[in-house]
C-alpha cells in the first residue's frame, strides 16, 4: 500500500451470548460508542485463534464473572453499525449458554462499558434493545430450546 494512504475499515466478528435461566436472560445496558445506553447480551470481539466457544465464555466470564456451559451458536447475523466517526462492520455470532452454577450471581466487572447486569423475562424484554438483537426478535428468533 503506498505511503500516506488510509487502510479501509475491515469487517470485525463479535460475539455475543444469550445466558439463559429459565425463560430469563443476561442484559445489560451499555456505555459505549456501539449502541450507547441500549440493553445489550455480554460478548465482544473474538480474538486471533479464538474458537467461537472459547470466545463467549471469557467474554461472559470478563463482563459478568459468571461461568457457563452448554454454549453453542445459534445464529449470524451482518450488521453495519453508523453510530461511531467511521462506520464500523461486524459479523455478529450469537450463542446461548446456562449457568455452570445455577444460583451464581453476575458482577459488573466493566462498569466504564456496562450499567450492570440482569435477568430479564423474554417475555418482557427492556427497551431500547441493541438493534441487531431487536431485528432478529422482530423476525421472530428466540434462544430457547424447542422440546
Ligand atoms: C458490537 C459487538 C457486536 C462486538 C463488540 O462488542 P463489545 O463492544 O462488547 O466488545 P468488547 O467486549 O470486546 O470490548
Ligand atoms: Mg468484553
Ligand atoms: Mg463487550
Ligand atoms: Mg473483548
Amino acid at each position: 500500500k503506498e505511503a500516506g494512504s488510509v487502510e479501509a475499515p475491515v469487517p470485525r466478528v463479535g460475539v455475543v451470548v444469550f445466558v439463559l435461566k429459565g425463560k430469563s436472560v443476561l442484559l445489560g445496558r451499555r456505555r459505549a460508542t456501539i449502541c450507547n445506553s441500549a440493553f445489550a447480551l455480554p460478548g465482544g470481539h473474538l480474538e486471533f485463534g479464538e474458537s467461537f466457544e472459547a470466545c463467549a465464555a471469557r467474554e461472559v466470564k470478563e463482563e459478568t464473572g459468571l461461568d457457563i456451559d452448554n454454549i453453542e451458536v445459534l445464529k449470524v447475523t451482518n450488521d453495519l453499525f453508523h453510530e461511531g466517526a467511521e462506520p464500523s462492520h461486524y459479523i455478529m455470532i450469537l450463542l446461548r449458554a446456562v449457568l455452570a452454577n445455577p444460583n451464581q450471581l453476575p458482577e459488573n466487572l466493566e462498569p466504564d462499558k456496562c450499567d450492570g447486569w440482569d435477568w430479564y423475562e423474554w417475555d418482557s424484554l427492556p427497551r431500547p434493545l441493541f438493534w441487531p438483537l431487536e431485528k432478529l426478535l422482530q423476525d421472530g428468533f428466540h434462544p430457547f430450546l424447542i422440546v
